[in-house]
């Protein structure tokens, strides 16, 4: 029988099958050393095909075979280095959740997000979610001291709408939404459904209150876990599958705010900028790193606008950033 792993506990899989019952399955013995690299060779949400097996009065099913993943997401193994950890596969999209204030959220965190999810092959939809809390009139007038005009600070919704005008501008779907107030959650909902998604972002940017906002009473664990990361805990994250009541698939990944950084080389990281990317064929050298080199049509299009100012910083500090161990402590500050 076909089916597709909801949840998994180490050596056991919970898996739905094509008749809608959920089975426990075990991997054959000799499966689990035919796996990548991994310390999991199947991972929730993998799609799997399983054999009953009769166990004394229960009846068990047995995995046979994975189907070619979509794509999935990793993370190392803090101890074995080279060893990695599937967190969860064939995920047809993710909502990262943004929040201007209370937690702040850098482009450049979003931006290194967006290049991750372009390597995983995953789309993703930005969220700009506590709508509710911003403000739109200016909090004060400022007098510019050198021409005496008058200057319009920007308000909370207006930073909302340069970055959702920004990233709208590169391809990416945006939306603004109040998880609180109920605010677009149904334009969540409905993006949401026939697929397979994911809530990401900061701690406090809101996951946890958006996914009781498109399902009440779904209750993510990902609060409890990353209070126990706070006390120096070490956890083991399993993520979890839940099927919505409204045709549509949620991955919990209790633990994992962010994504972990994909191992990229240099020249790599520009194709991951949809916008350098569609240029890149327009530089001179055509493994223009877009730095230093004469006629850049990337630089050209940063200087002229095209390009947004923040994204060649968030493109400059991914192609700086060599060493591993920094890389790998920057994104653990985003657990
Ligand atoms: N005013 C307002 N508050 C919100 C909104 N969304 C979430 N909150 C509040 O923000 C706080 C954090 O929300 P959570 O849903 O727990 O955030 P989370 O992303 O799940 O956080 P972690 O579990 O730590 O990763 C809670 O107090 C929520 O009530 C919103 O749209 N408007
Ligand atoms: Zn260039």
């Amino acid at each position: 029988m076909t089916g597709t792993v909801y949840r998994s506990t180490g050596s056991w899989y919970e898996v739905k099958g094509a008749d809608g019952v959920f089975y426990s399955c075990r991997i054959k013995g000799k499966f689990r050393l035919k796996g990548i690299k991994s310390t999991n060779p199947v991972a929730v949400g993998d799609k799997v095909q399983f054999s009953l097996e009769k166990k004394g009065d229960e009846e068990i099913g047995i995995i046979g075979q994975i189907e070619e993943r979509e794509n999935y997401i990793v993370r190392k193994s803090v101890n074995l280095s080279k060893q990695t950890h599937i967190i969860a596969a064939n995920i047809d999209q993710v909502f990262l959740l943004v929040t201007i204030n209370n937690p702040p959220t850098f482009t450049s965190f979003i931006d290194r997000f967006l290049v991750t999810a372009e390597a995983y092959h995953i789309p993703v939809v930005l969220v700009f979610n506590k709508v509710d809390t911003y403000d739109d009139e200016p909090s004060e007038i400022l007098i510019d001291p050198e021409t005496g005009e008058e200057v319009t600070q920007m308000t909370e919704l207006d930073a909302v709408r340069v970055m959702m005008h920004l990233y709208k501008n590169i391809g990416y779907d945006c939306i603004a939404i109040s998880a609180a107030t109920g605010k677009n959650v149904e334009l969540v909902k409905e993006k949401m459904t026939g697929k397979t998604s994911m809530f990401s972002g900061h701690s406090g940017a809101g996951k946890s209150t958006l996914a009781n906002a498109v399902q009440p009473g779904l209750d993510l664990k990902t609060k409890e876990i990353s209070d126990q990361h706070k006390q120096g805990q070490h956890t083991t994250t399993f993520a979890e599958m839940f099927d919505l009541d409204f045709d549509a698939r949620l991955i919990d990944t209790p633990g994992i705010k962010g994504f972990g950084v994909v191992d990229m080389e240099k020249e790599e990281v520009g194709d991951y900028f949809p916008e350098i990317f569609e240029r890149k064929q327009d530089c001179k050298f055509h493994n223009c790193l877009h730095l230093e080199e004469p006629k850049c049509a990337v630089k050209e299009a940063v200087e002229n606008g095209e390009i947004a100012y923040s994204r060649y910083e968030s493109y400059l500090q991914l192609i700086s950033d060599e060493d591993e161990n920094y890389r790998a402590d920057k994104h653990r500050a985003h657990l």
